[in-house]
């Protein structure tokens, strides 16, 4: 599905859909555990995808009606919880079964990774798939992590990408991998080596990249009573921990905020704001785009307490952003600096090329059909925007979800219309990202 947009104005309030990170941890640490109650779960296909990992491994995962709030029954394994507000999760308890079947993780980096080290516990043996994106995406060093703790890590093309093999009934270890390639690898180690019999120490060859995702994962095991720490040298989890919690609710999610509030500060009519709700301070290194957006000049003010960012159309400006710490923040940052005056420039940033797609790529080719100027390093990324407006095209969403939201906020500002192909990937992580858009005004038409 495409979508057209036009410019338009937008005001009034919107809701950042819950967090996609904090689900896919609560669902996989509701499986080690032996259950718990999920509130306010983002339910997208890529939490989906981790929800039939869980029920794979022996859990169960089903809209909670107890849960806070209304749920409406779904249908279909996994995807059963299609529009809940809280899920129950059944766990198993610790170590996997052997799944039935192959798991299939679709488009899910989290997903693919966490799991990866679940079926490394199991006796049996379990294969891992995806789609095209996903067996192209790096997988390697989680799987010699694997190895190097007695276990087996294989990919079937050896080409360190999926579908991949694993099991070994792995008791822990150390392991050293890089840093530099996925912060996943950690979470997924971490997760796993708690109820391991010795634990897993993960030493770091590299500066870690994407780092407040472990942080996130370090808080979403304490609040299950997992201790997992920072060591002078990674990171450290003791084994024979158990998962334990009744419920945990999930926070807003600040990455699929930051289009709301790029097109706030891109897009806000005259005299009015876009206010968004359920943005409450969490681990998330993603709340740094209200900081990007300062720094930009936007007129934007965050009350934590009440969990709501205002932010009114400002002229922005070009600034330095380093998104080793945000990477998934690229694509946004990309639209914003493409509608400033003078450069932004986005630094460290080589890994936002191991996403769905090569986000710095992508953004840097479709921006310049709209209009900006644009250079592309390993690592950098420099956009030249504001000496004209950026002028409506049709630009490719290269099934990635977070291209295709930061082009369509991009099209809020573009001269005439502009066209964003495969809309449909906003599943992955905002489900209701148009339908948020719309509700503020944008002029959006599905074609
Ligand atoms: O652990 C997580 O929830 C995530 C970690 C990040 O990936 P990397 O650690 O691979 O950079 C991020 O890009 C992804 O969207 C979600
Ligand atoms: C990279 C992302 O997710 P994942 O790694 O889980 O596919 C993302 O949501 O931008």
């Amino acid at each position: 599905m495409d979508v057209r947009i036009s410019r338009s104005p937008v005001s009034g309030r919107a809701r950042a859909p819950p967090s996609k990170s904090y689900t896919h941890r609560a669902i996989l640490a509701a499986g080690y555990a032996d259950g718990a109650r999920i509130d306010h779960p983002l339910v997208s296909a890529d939490t989906r995808a981790t929800m039939r990992a869980v029920e794979a491994y022996g859990g169960r995962v089903a809209p909670d009606p107890a849960g806070s709030g209304s749920s409406r029954t779904g249908s279909g394994e996994g995807a059963a919880a299609d529009d809940a507000s809280a899920l129950a999760v059944e766990g198993f308890d610790g170590r996997p079964d052997t799944p039935d079947d192959v798991i299939d993780c679709a488009n899910s980096g989290t997903t693919m990774r966490l799991v990866t080290a679940t079926g490394a516990l199991g006796e049996g043996l379990t294969v891992l798939t995806g789609d095209d994106s996903l067996r192209s995406r790096p997988q390697g060093p989680l799987l010699d992590a694997i190895e190097q703790l007695g276990g087996r890590g294989e990919s079937t093309r050896g080409n360190g990408q999926a579908p991949l093999i694993v099991g070994g009934a792995v008791e822990g270890g150390r392991v050293s991998i890089p840093g530099d390639v996925s912060s996943q690898y950690v979470t997924a180690l971490l997760m796993a080596g708690a109820v391991t019999e010795g634990g897993i120490d993960v030493e770091l060859e590299t500066e870690l990249k994407s780092a407040p995702y472990v942080e996130i994962t370090l808080e979403v095991l304490a609040a299950f009573g997992v201790e997992a720490a920072r060591t002078d040298v990674g990171f450290s989890v003791e084994g024979g921990q158990s998962y334990r919690t009744d419920a945990y609710a999930v926070p807003g999610d600040f990455s699929s905020t930051s289009y709301l509030l790029a097109a706030g500060a891109l897009a806000a009519e005259n005299g009015g704001r876009v206010i968004v709700e359920g943005a409450h301070p969490s681990a998330q290194g993603d709340s740094a785009i209200v900081d990007v957006l300062e720094r930009m000049g936007a007129s934007i003010e965050w009350d934590r307490d009440a969990g709501e960012i205002a932010v009114e159309r400002s002229d922005l400006r070009g600034v330095e952003v380093d998104v080793g710490d945000t990477p998934d923040l690229l694509p946004t940052i990309a639209a914003l600096g493409a509608a400033a005056a003078g450069e932004t420039r986005i630094v460290n940033c080589e890994h936002v090329r191991y996403k769905e797609t090569d986000r710095v790529a992508a953004m840097a080719t479709e921006l310049e059909k709209l209009g900006a100027a644009v250079a592309e390093e390993p690592d950098e990324l420099v956009v030249r925007g504001g000496d004209s407006d950026l002028r409506g095209a049709r630009v490719a969403g290269y099934h990635d979800h977070r291209i295709v939201m930061a082009l369509s906020v991009a099209g809020l500002v573009a001269e005439g219309e502009t066209t964003v192909e495969g809309a449909e990937h906003v599943d992955v992580s905002f489900p209701g990202f148009f339908d948020a858009l719309r509700g503020l005004g944008a002029a959006v038409e599905s074609a």
